[in-house]
């Protein structure tokens, strides 16, 4: 949400050109990469299509990807429409060492979380800024059905948040969005996610700790640092 500085444009740029090399040898031509949105997932997006004919297509996690894919004429498919998803390769607002990620500054974590979870491996791609020992700082994203913004803005307010309506955004599933402050530090994630998914109303929030990432690529001033969910 802050603007990024040409130094941290760099970063993204470097983590994307590692990303497409590690997404080259985990596919074939039969592959489908999932695709992330955001700056450093457009990145991605900007590199992987010269390697289009490596790859059978893309499933993407939200309208604004699947319009830069096509604009590259990179085929976009429907997530129903395949059988499996390769890899899928996006950026985060917040990660943590355990590769558990905050989303959604881009408003679209429904999708996003949709194809992660159908993914065999989730890849995600950073600059160094969006390092963290525990999540929270980044206010977490919640996507909520509209009627029921006020209640749900209740029910998060009990469990110590301060939820503010992202005004003026609509998410391509139809939702609106409540930015939800002061949870730092979030722990353990995986608790408070389940939690608010549970808040009858919302569609679901941009805590990814029940699925965290499986590799991170993190863009640092010392070059680009891969770090896996195992280690
Ligand atoms: O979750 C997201 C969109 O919903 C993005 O991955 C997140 O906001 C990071 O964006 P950027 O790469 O522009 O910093």
């Amino acid at each position: 949400m802050t603007a990024n500085t040409s130094s941290q444009d760099a970063l993204k740029q470097a983590v994307a050109t590692a990303a497409v090399a590690y997404t080259l040898s985990r596919i074939d031509d039969k592959s489908i990469v999932g695709i992330g949105t955001g700056s450093t997932a457009n990145c991605f997006i900007d590199l992987l299509a010269e390697h289009k004919a490596s790859i059978a297509g893309t499933v993407a996690s939200s309208q604004a990807s699947a319009e830069r894919l096509k604009a590259h004429g990179i085929p976009v498919y429907d997530l129903n429409a395949v059988d499996e998803v390769t890899i899928y390769v996006d950026g985060a607002d917040e990660t943590n060492p355990h590769l558990e990620l905050i989303k959604g500054g881009g408003a679209a974590l429904t999708r996003e979380k949709i194809v992660a979870a159908v993914a065999r491996e989730f890849l995600c791609i950073a600059d160094q800024s969006k390092w963290v020992d525990h999540l929270g700082t980044f206010p977490l994203p919640v996507e909520v059905i509209p009627m029921a913004r006020s209640h749900v803005a209740r029910e998060l307010v009990k469990l110590g948040g301060d939820p503010v309506y992202r005004q003026g955004v609509v998410t391509d599933n139809g939702n609106v969005i409540l930015d939800v402050h002061h949870l730092h530090p979030i722990s353990p994630a995986r608790e408070l996610e389940e939690k608010i998914n549970n808040i009858t109303g919302v569609v679901t929030n941009g805590l990814f700790a029940l699925r965290p990432a499986d590799v991170l690529m993190l863009g640092t001033a010392e070059g680009v640092k891969t770090l896996y969910a195992k280690d």
